[in-house]
């Protein structure tokens, strides 16, 4: 199976660093995620029931990341990767999470995972 959804740029505000100064504020993180999933049986029967709801996808990322407060992007990736897993079936994933903010010098630092079969 090659088809896929994708949810490109979704940006989050949370509580995500190591350092002291990093506990005190919200950061803001970007989201790229790519759901691999059979489009055919929605695109047959135009039913939204039948394929993956981006929107209530990106609705429960946002309400679960915008209320953690981790100190690694890794351990959030991972938490969102199994959750859109679990909550919605999704049996493969890739995630990248980016910290534009985190290091002066460079324009973006990131984590990207891959999960499922
Ligand atoms: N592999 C990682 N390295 C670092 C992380 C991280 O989440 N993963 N975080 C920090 C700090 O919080 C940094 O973002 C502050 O600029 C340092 N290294």
């Amino acid at each position: 199976m090659t088809d896929q959804i994708m949810i490109e740029g979704l940006w989050i505000e949370t509580v995500i660093g190591v350092y002291d100064w990093e506990r005190e504020l919200r950061q803001r993180l970007l989201l790229d995620l790519t759901l691999t999933t059979d489009i055919r049986p929605a695109a047959a029967s135009d039913d939204l029931g039948k394929t993956l709801d981006y929107k209530a996808i990106t609705d429960r990322i946002i309400a679960f990341a915008e209320g953690s407060s981790h100190q690694l992007v890794e351990t959030l990736a991972e938490q969102i990767a199994a959750l859109v897993q679990k909550e919605f079936g999704v049996t493969r994933l890739t995630l990248k999470l980016s910290k534009p903010g985190a290091l002066p010098r460079a324009q973006n630092v990131a984590v990207f995972i891959e999960r499922g079969r």
